[in-house]
């Protein structure tokens, strides 16, 4: 079994969409990046790169890339998962934790653990995604950005462990 960690962080602007673990949340700011800025499916696909010393999403995903401009996370995620059952492992689970000051994360969590899971090919039993405030402290708590962490464990595709 191999075991990866993933962050990100990313900045709430006006005049961009929402998009958290491939869910669209209504928003009258958004997450700013090259890419759809989802923090979320950002650390879990740098926690599973992680685990299998593949490097970082920057590097399969440049920022400087046109073809990433927008580019849909989940899609993203989906090619991170084609490459770990290249290399012979499965999800054994994740665990994410959201720092956000604002929206609430729980009235969506169903939702994102079923896209994660369906990315990942994986049962949505196994994406557990937690969620904090930072009590109104740093650019979290004033609201500027929106930050995820991710630990994911990896077991061989056959086999046991
Ligand atoms: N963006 C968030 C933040 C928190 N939650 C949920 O609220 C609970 C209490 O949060 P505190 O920061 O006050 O400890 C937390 O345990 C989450 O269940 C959320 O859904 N979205
Ligand atoms: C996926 C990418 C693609 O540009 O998304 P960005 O929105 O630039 O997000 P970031 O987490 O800063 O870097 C990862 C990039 O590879």
């Amino acid at each position: 079994m191999r075991i990866g960690l993933g962050f990100d962080v990313h900045r709430l602007v006006e005049g961009r969409r929402l998009v958290l673990g491939g869910v669209e949340i209504p928003s009258p700011v958004g997450l700013d990046g090259h890419s759809d800025a989802d923090v979320i499916l950002h650390a879990v696909m740098d926690a599973v790169l992680g685990a299998l010393a593949l490097g970082d999403i920057g590097h399969y995903f440049p920022n400087t890339d046109p073809r990433f401009k927008d580019a849909d996370s989940i899609q993203l995620a989906e090619e991170v998962a084609l490459a770990m059952r290249g290399q012979g492992y499965r999800i054994g689970n994740m665990d994410i934790m959201v720092m956000a000051e604002w929206p609430k994360i729980a009235p969506h969590v169903s939702k994102m653990q079923a896209r994660i899971a369906g990315a990942f090919q994986c049962s949505e039993r196994d994406v557990g995604i937690k969620a904090t405030t930072m009590e109104q402290l740093g650019f979290v708590g004033r609201r500027e950005g929106i930050t995820a962490q991710a630990v994911v464990l990896l077991l061989p595709s056959h086999g046991r462990d």
